[in-house]
């Protein structure tokens, strides 16, 4: 596991004055610090990165970006906060693997750092961004390339599914069938996001995300008998084969920087084949769900509003479980079974 370390000082912004209309200014030259700020560069390229022309954005060109005609403050609400390191973006489209022809849906583009990466590689990507005026600077900056579709939409309300699956199908379908997630989310609805694109095992095979750091260790290393297991795990273990954490990205490489630091996680999505066998998707999370409300109570309890007790008791020992089970001490498969055997839908 490698922590990316920030590649400058300090940024030199300051707040501009109440009756200026721009919110953001670069402080005047003579204030600026003397050392010459080196972009971060990694020990050694990963093997896949070699030779490809690098990324031009960095620390300045965010600042640049930032205070192109009169664009606002970041926004707390909006989880605005940009990347300054062009090395971990570079490191995101490798995790990903995203070549030529490759189709990626890319959440929150900002000021378009990691979408310029993700074009450099061969990629089209279709970008969903919240803030209009957000969205307005990205479809800018790449207006004369055909390989960009920004979407000015909240990502937890618009209907991807239906626009990536009409996307592939007109555009792509006959090189790829299947599109990449490839983001730097705001972390405020990682949790969300990652409940809407699980499931879309039809259309994604990869979602690589930059998340705040403790979710992306929660979601990726959850064992039995602990307090971190809960049923988001059994949920991405669903659909997805073994959620990978992938490196630590210190908070010094984002502006405006976070309380938190953040990690790159990669889910491989299951193809809607591969997802255990259950009569009904819904009942089986409602289920799981119950039985994690009471934590500390025994599944002989906590699902007695499915079956009686000695039916749950006996489907618990044909699994080979304890009578007195509690939900921390089943993996997936046993949830599963569970389900089939109590639940009749
Ligand atoms: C953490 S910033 C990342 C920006 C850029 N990708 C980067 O790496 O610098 C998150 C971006 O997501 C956008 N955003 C926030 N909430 C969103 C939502 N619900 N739907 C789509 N975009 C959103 C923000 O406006 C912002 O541009």
């Amino acid at each position: 596991m490698r922590a990316l370390r920030p590649c400058s000082s300090p940024p030199y912004l300051a707040p501009v004055p109440q009756s200026s209309t721009s919110t953001l200014v670069a402080f005047p030259r003579q204030t600026r610090p003397r050392r010459r700020l080196q972009p971060f560069v990694l020990a050694s390229a990963p093997a896949g990165q070699r030779g490809r022309r690098r990324s031009d954005d960095d620390y300045h060109a965010t600042v640049r970006s930032l205070n192109s005609r009169g664009r606002h403050k970041p926004r707390k609400s909006l989880g605005q906060h940009y990347m300054l390191n062009s090395s971990v973006n570079e490191e995101l489209v490798n995790v990903a693997g995203v070549g030529e022809g490759d189709v990626v849906l890319e959440i929150g583009p900002g000021t378009g750092s990691l979408t310029n990466v993700l074009i450099n590689a061969g990629a089209t990507v279709v970008a969903v961004e919240k803030d209009p005026q957000m969205a307005m600077l990205v479809q800018e900056r790449f207006g004369s390339t055909d390989r960009l579709m920004v979407l000015q939409e909240d990502f937890t309300k618009c209907h991807i599914h239906l626009h990536l699956s009409s996307f592939l199908e007109k555009n792509h379908m006959e090189r790829t069938p299947f599109a990449k997630v490839v983001s730097n989310l705001p972390f405020n609805i990682s949790t969300e996001v990652i409940k809407q694109l699980l499931p879309m095992g039809d259309i994604f095979s990869d979602v690589v995300l930059l998340l705040q750091d403790e979710t992306a260790s929660r979601l990726a290393d959850c064992s039995l008998r602990t307090s971190e297991y809960r049923p988001i795990n059994i949920f991405v273990n669903f659909y997805s084969a073994d959620p990978e954490y992938k490196f630590k990205v210190e908070r010094t490489n984002f502006f405006p920087q976070p309380n938190v630091d953040a990690a790159v996680i990669r889910f491989k999505l299951k193809p809607t084949t591969e997802y255990p066998k259950v009569s009904s998707r819904r009942s089986f999370f409602s289920m799981v769900s119950s039985a994690f409300n009471g934590k500390r109570k025994m599944l002989r309890k906590s699902l007695q509003h499915i079956c009686p007790s000695g039916e749950i008791e006996a489907a618990l020992s044909s699994i080979g479980q304890p009578v007195t089970a509690r939900p921390e001490e089943l993996t997936l498969d046993d949830f599963v079974s569970l389900h089939n055997l109590i639940v009749k839908v």
